[in-house]
C-alpha cells in the first residue's frame, strides 16, 4: 500500500467512533504497496488496517471484495475480516474516499521466498480457489486480455522513454495474446495479485493472505501464472525451476491441474507478465505529486515477458507433461 490521501486526526477519530472498536489511540501511514492508502490504526481494542480506496478500485466492486473476505474467513481461510460499523455497513467514507477497516493479520511477508515458501503458497492459492467455489458474487477481471490494450494506450508512445522500442514490442505482444488467449479453462474466484508482499508467514508456514482488491472471476491457472512470475524468478531475471516445481506441487496437492491448464501456462504467463508490465509502466509514467509511494520497476516484467516468449511447453517450468 501507500499513502495518497492524508487524513486529519479529528476526522479519523470521528470515523473510528462510528465503529465499536474503542477510541483511536494512534495511527500511522503504511508506505509499502502502490495501490491504495493504508493506515495501521491502534484503538482501545487492538490493531486494525484502515484502507482508503484509490484510483484503480471501482467503488462498485467494493462489496465483492469485502463480501469475499468474509466468505473466505468463514471457510477458515486466513485473511483480513472486514469490520462492520455500528450501522452494519462494511464500507464508509473518509477524506472523500470510500474506506473500510479490516482486522490485522499477524505474520511477515518473505522478501526472498525459498522453495518451501513457494510450496506453501501453492497450497494456499489452491485452498483459496476451492474456498471461493461457493461464493455467489461474480466480478469480471477488469485487467484481463480485453483490458490490456486500453491500458497500454494510456502510456502509448511514452513507453519508449522507459525502454526504446517498447511501444512496438508491447503492440506485437498484444496482437499475439488477443489471438491466442485460452478460453474455456476452469474459472472461479482468483486473487490476481498474490505477490510475496500479500502472503504472510509465521515460522515458514503460511499464516494469511491479504489485499483482495484485484480478486475477480477468472481462470484458476491464470492465478498460477501470476504467482509463477511473482515468486519463482531470481533477482537476476532467471527462472528458478526448483521454486516453480515446488509451487506447482503444492498447488496440485490441494487442487489438481487439468492438462488444458498445464498446456495453457506459457501463454498465461506471457499475459500475466504483460499485465504487470502495463500497470507498472502506467504508474512509472504517472506518479501523483506528493504521494508517499515508490513505483515498481516495469522492466522486471518486460524481462519475464521475454523469457516466456521463448517457452514452448510447461516442462520449462518444471512440470511433467
Ligand atoms: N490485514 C492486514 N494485517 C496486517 N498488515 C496488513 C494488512 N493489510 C495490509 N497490511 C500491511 O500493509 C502493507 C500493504 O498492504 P497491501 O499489500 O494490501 O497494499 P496495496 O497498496 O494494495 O499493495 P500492492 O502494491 O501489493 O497492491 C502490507 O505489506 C502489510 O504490511
Ligand atoms: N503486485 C503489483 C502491484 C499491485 O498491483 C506489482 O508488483 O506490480
Amino acid at each position: 500500500m501507500a499513502v495518497y490521501t492524508e487524513v486529519a486526526d479529528e476526522e479519523l477519530s470521528a470515523f473510528i467512533d462510528t465503529y465499536d472498536i474503542g477510541k483511536l489511540l494512534s495511527y500511522k501511514g503504511i508506505a509499502e504497496g502502490v495501490e491504495n492508502s493504508n493506515f495501521l490504526i491502534h484503538t482501545e481494542t487492538g490493531h486494525y488496517i484502515l484502507t482508503l480506496y484509490e484510483k484503480r478500485v471501482d467503488p462498485n466492486d467494493l462489496p465483492f471484495f469485502l463480501n469475499l473476505m468474509q466468505h473466505l474467513a468463514e471457510r477458515k481461510l486466513s485473511c483480513p475480516l472486514p469490520v462492520a460499523a455500528r450501522s452494519g455497513a462494511l464500507l464508509g467514507t473518509l477524506a472523500g474516499r470510500p474506506a473500510a477497516i479490516v482486522t490485522f493479520l499477524d505474520g511477515m511477508w518473505v522478501r526472498r521466498p525459498r522453495p518451501e515458501h513457494c510450496e506453501e503458497l501453492g497450497r494456499g492459492m489452491a485452498a483459496l480457489h476451492l474456498a471461493g467455489a461457493d461464493f455467489n458474487m461474480v466480478r469480471r477481471n477488469a485487467l484481463d486480455v480485453d483490458g490490456w490494450r486500453p491500458l497500454f494506450n494510456q502510456s502509448g508512445e511514452r513507453s519508449n522513454s522507459v525502454v526504446p522500442g517498447l511501444a512496438e514490442e508491447i503492440t506485437r505482444e498484444l496482437d499475439f495474446l488477443e489471438q491466442n488467449w485460452p478460453k474455456d479453462l476452469p474459472t472461479g474466484v482468483i486473487h490476481a495479485d498474490l505477490f510475496p508482499d500479500n502472503v504472510f508467514f509465521l515460522s515458514n508456514k503460511l499464516s494469511g493472505l491479504i489485499d483482495f482488491y484485484f480478486a475477480c472471476t477468472d481462470a484458476f491457472a491464470y492465478d498460477v501464472a501470476i504467482c509463477l512470475n511473482a515468486w519463482c524468478f531470481e533477482p537476476d531475471g532467471s527462472l528458478n525451476v526448483t521454486k516453480a516445481r515446488a509451487m506447482m506441487n503444492g498447488y496440485r496437492q490441494v487442487r489438481p491441474l487439468s492438462q488444458a491448464e498445464i498446456d495453457a501456462l506459457p501463454v498465461l504467463a506471457r499475459g500475466s507478465a504483460l499485465r504487470f508490465l502495463l500497470t507498472r509502466l502506467y504508474d512509472w509514467l504517472s506518479v501523483p505529486e506528493g504521494a508517499l509511494v515508490t513505483p515498481k520497476d516495469p522492466v522486471e516484467y518486460l524481462k519475464k515477458l521475454r523469457f516466456h516468449q521463448k517457452v514452448e511447453t510447461a516442462s520449462s517450468y518444471g512440470l511433467s507433461l
